[in-house]
Parts: C-alpha cells; structure tokens; sequence
C-alpha cells in the first residue's frame, strides 16, 4: 500500500489478549478500522469493552497478538521498540481521562518538552507552546503549575501537549470523562476546533452521546470487534 493515499490508521484482524491464571481473556478479536486523513471518530463502548486495550494498541503502546496496525501505510509489526517509541512520539498524540502533567513545570514547559525531546530549538519549542495555548484559550495561564490550574485548563494544556509535534493521529481516552457537563462541553469544543483547524485524525473514546454526536462517525465495540453504533439514534432516545 503507498503511503501516499494510505489512511492514517488501518487496523486489521488485530487481536490482543490477555493471559490471567488458567485463562485467557480475548479483548480484541479482528478489530478493523480504517481512519482518514482528517476524520473524527468516537468510540463509544461501555466499562471494560477494550477501549483502552484498542487506543494502546492503535498506539503502539502495546503489541497485538495477531493482525496489523498501519500507520499512514506502514505495518507497524516489524518495527522494533525504539522505532515504535520514534513513530510514536513523532506521529500520535494521547489524551487521557487525567491530565497526567509532570506536576513540577509550568503549563508552557509541560507543551514545550515533547518538541524538546524531538529536537526543536528552545526559542521554536517555546513559541509553538505559546501559540498553542493561546489557541486552547489559556495562554495567559502559561506560567502556571498543573496544581494552579482547573481541571478544565489542565486537560486544555494536555490537549496543547498531545499535538505540540503535530502528529497524524490524535487518540483520546476519556479526555473530558472527569470534567462537570459544563466544562466538559467547553473542553471539548477546544479539542474539536483544534482538530479540525490542524487535519489532523482522531480516535476518541467517550461515554458522552452528546459529544460523540458531534464527530464524524461513531463506532462500538461488540464481542472484540469494532462496528459502526448509532449516536444519533442513541441521542434520541436518551431524550
Ligand atoms: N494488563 C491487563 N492484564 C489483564 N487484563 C487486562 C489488562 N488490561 C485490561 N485488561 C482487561 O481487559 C478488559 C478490557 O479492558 P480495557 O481497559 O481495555 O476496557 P475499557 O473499555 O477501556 O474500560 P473502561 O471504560 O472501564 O476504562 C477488561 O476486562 C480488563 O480487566
């Protein structure tokens, strides 16, 4: 497959399982999906479907068992650890339910410090980190510790660091799942127009009708496999 007109994602046949004293528990079992250059997908699946098992997989946080993970074309299997670690600090962002911000830097060093490590100028890392938080509306709260901030600004300044390298593929778990209705639409509305402002692709995971409305499709998870779920009918009937 060329990577040129290759999706972002491709998951094929992908399985993961996880080995427990005297049995196996079969998570993934042929998941498929394909993701576009641009497109926003929800996942919406209840407690203990394999949310988190797929987003690390899709990730390159875990290896699957069988099947392939694609990333803008390139099968993702034969690479070995450190070039999983390069494509994945190069190329996806990861938002999680918990801001998970190193709690010792200000909000403008938290953004700054994955484009450090990928080899950006302090002065580029910097200005980037500054601009982005402008964006997500924060900006004058820059200088501040993770502890000074809400919990709507702190997922806000983890949203600006998922993307600071501008990644392909943004996967987000939960990312507003801790917030109040309030703030979570707000957030949420952030992470949106920052998607769709910079192409890039996501996978999100969300319990929220609501929110999963408002993306381009959704899709569920059913016995290990990945099919396309009906937000709007769920809206509706949650009215
Ligand atoms: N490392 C592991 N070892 C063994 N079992 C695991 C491991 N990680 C996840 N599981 C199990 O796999 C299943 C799927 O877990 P996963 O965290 O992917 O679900 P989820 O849909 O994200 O759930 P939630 O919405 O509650 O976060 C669960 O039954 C979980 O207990």
């Amino acid at each position: 497959m060329s990577a040129r007109n290759a999706p972002v994602l491709l998951l094929e046949n992908v399985q993961r399982h996880y080995e427990e004293v005297g049995k196996r528990l079969d998570v993934l079992k042929d998941a498929n999906l394909t993701i576009e250059t641009g497109e926003m997908v929800a996942l919406v699946a209840p407690s203990g479907a394999g949310k988190s098992t797929l987003l690390h997989t899709a990730g390159l946080l875990e290896r699957p068992n069988g099947g392939e993970v694609y990333l803008s074309g390139q099968a993702c299997s034969g690479l070995n650890d450190r070039q999983r670690t390069a494509r994945r600090r190069n190329d996806i962002g990861f938002v999680y339910q918990f801001h998970h911000l190193l709690p010792e830097f200000s909000a403008l060093e938290n953004v700054m410090l994955p484009q450090m490590i990928r080899g950006l100028s302090q002065s580029d890392a910097k200005d980037r980190a500054q601009e982005l938080l402008d964006y997500m509306r924060i900006g004058q709260r820059a200088a501040h510790r993770p502890a000074e901030l809400s919990g709507g600004e702190q997922q806000r300044v983890a949203i600006a660091r998922a993307v600071a390298n501008a990644p392909l593929l943004l996967l987000a778990d939960e990312p507003t799942g801790n917030l109040d209705p309030e703030t979570s639409s707000y957030v949420f509305e952030a992470l949106e127009a920052l998607v769709r402002q910079s192409g890039l692709s996501a996978l999100i995971a969300t319990h929220n009708h609501a929110l999963a409305a408002r993306m381009d499709r959704a899709i569920t998870m059913q016995d290990g496999k990945l099919v396309p779920f009906d937000v709007k009918a769920a809206v509706k009937a949650s009215l």
